[in-house]
């Protein structure tokens, strides 16, 4: 059967890092890890919440050295995107990360890009970089790094904001998101997954985002609904994540139907699939298989990713017609 083609738009680069890989690239470093091997790290994927996952994908990184780490572990991804159906992929990075670690600006950057360089040709996704902050941070280092991005005129196309959510709202980043339109990058932050709707209006209004990650929250505030719905902002909704963060107690307590049905700009993405469960097939499998959506419902989500992506024209009509293509193959 003919894959959904879509683009994913919300996806954390260093939670592609699959366990083979860890050990893979610790071996390579001379990294001795805290884990008696694959399966003892695997037993380690139950998360109660945001932040006990966070411990452990910060924790991993630690394998990530050199360019040629960062650009394995991004080939690995966009091969296994490719056979996801994404079209095309808007990854982060968050170099605060890795700068933590010792490991130099240019190495992560340059290694990750060197692999999407190549992508359209090696796998057929056409790809974007998108430099992500840590909002568990002060916003002085995160201007500072973005200094340092523009400074060495890094390939990104945008910036967001993630990690530990709650207590830590959009409004004290008014100043990098301001200097990041100034120097023409798209604005994106992480709202409204752990933390209430107000925070997915201060990304809106403080810092002026073109996007929401998640956002799922929006549904227990109508008004922040019907605003969303008329400016059809898009949420990127990261099912299977949702539920492995307890977000949702499972699956079928997702708002995502809810979501649609209000006609809300839904797409779906795998945020962290090493972590999570699976990248965005397997997000979309497990969803027909518990929500029953329809072909219309499923070329909707797909369609509103190839919309919601920073593409140019040219590209976005094709894969639009790509999912045009799909639904009628559905009959
Ligand atoms: O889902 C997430 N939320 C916040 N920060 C993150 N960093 C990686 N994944 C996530
Ligand atoms: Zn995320």
């Amino acid at each position: 059967m003919l894959r959904l083609p879509s683009a994913e738009l919300h996806l954390h680069i260093e939670g592609t890092l699959e366990p083979e890989l860890i050990f893979e690239l610790a071996g390579r470093n001379g990294i001795a890890l805290p884990y008696a091997g694959l399966a003892d790290l695997r037993d380690r994927y139950e998360f109660t919440d945001l932040q006990s996952f966070l411990d452990l994908y910060y924790s991993n990184m630690q394998v990530l050295r050199t360019e040629a780490d960062f650009a394995d572990m991004t080939r690995a991804y966009l091969r296994r995107a490719a056979a996801a159906g994404v079209r095309h992929a808007e990854i982060m990075m968050v170099p605060q990360a890795h700068l933590a670690r010792g490991v130099a600006l240019e190495t992560c950057v340059n290694g990750v890009a060197s692999a999407l360089a190549d992508s359209e040709a090696e796998f057929g996704v056409s790809t974007g970089l998108i430099a992500a902050f840590l909002r568990d941070r002060p916003a002085a280092e995160a201007l500072q790094v973005l200094e340092a991005l523009l400074a060495m005129d890094a390939p990104i196309i945008g910036i967001d904001l993630d990690s530990a959510e709650v207590g830590h709202p959009p409004g004290g980043f008014t100043e990098v998101y301001a200097r990041a339109h100034a120097a023409g990058l798209k604005r994106i932050a992480h709202a409204g997954e752990e933390g209430p709707p107000e925070y997915v209006r201060e990304a809106l209004d403080l810092l002026g985002v073109d996007r929401i990650d998640h956002g799922i929250r929006c549904m227990e505030d109508e008004e922040l609904v019907r605003r969303l719905v008329a400016g059809q902002v898009p949420l990127t909704v990261c099912p299977l994540s949702n539920v492995r963060l307890r977000a949702v107690d499972t699956l079928a307590d997702h708002p995502l139907p809810a979501m649609l049905e209000r006609g809300l700009n839904v797409s779906v993405n795998s945020d962290d699939p090493a972590y999570f469960g699976g990248y965005v097939d397997d997000n979309f499998s497990q969803l027909e298989r518990t929500f029953g959506f329809s072909a219309d419902q499923l070329a909707t989500l797909a369609a509103n990713s190839v919309r919601s992506a920073f593409l140019g024209e040219q590209r976005r009509d094709a894969l639009l017609a790509g999912v045009g293509h799909w639904r009628a193959a559905q009959g």
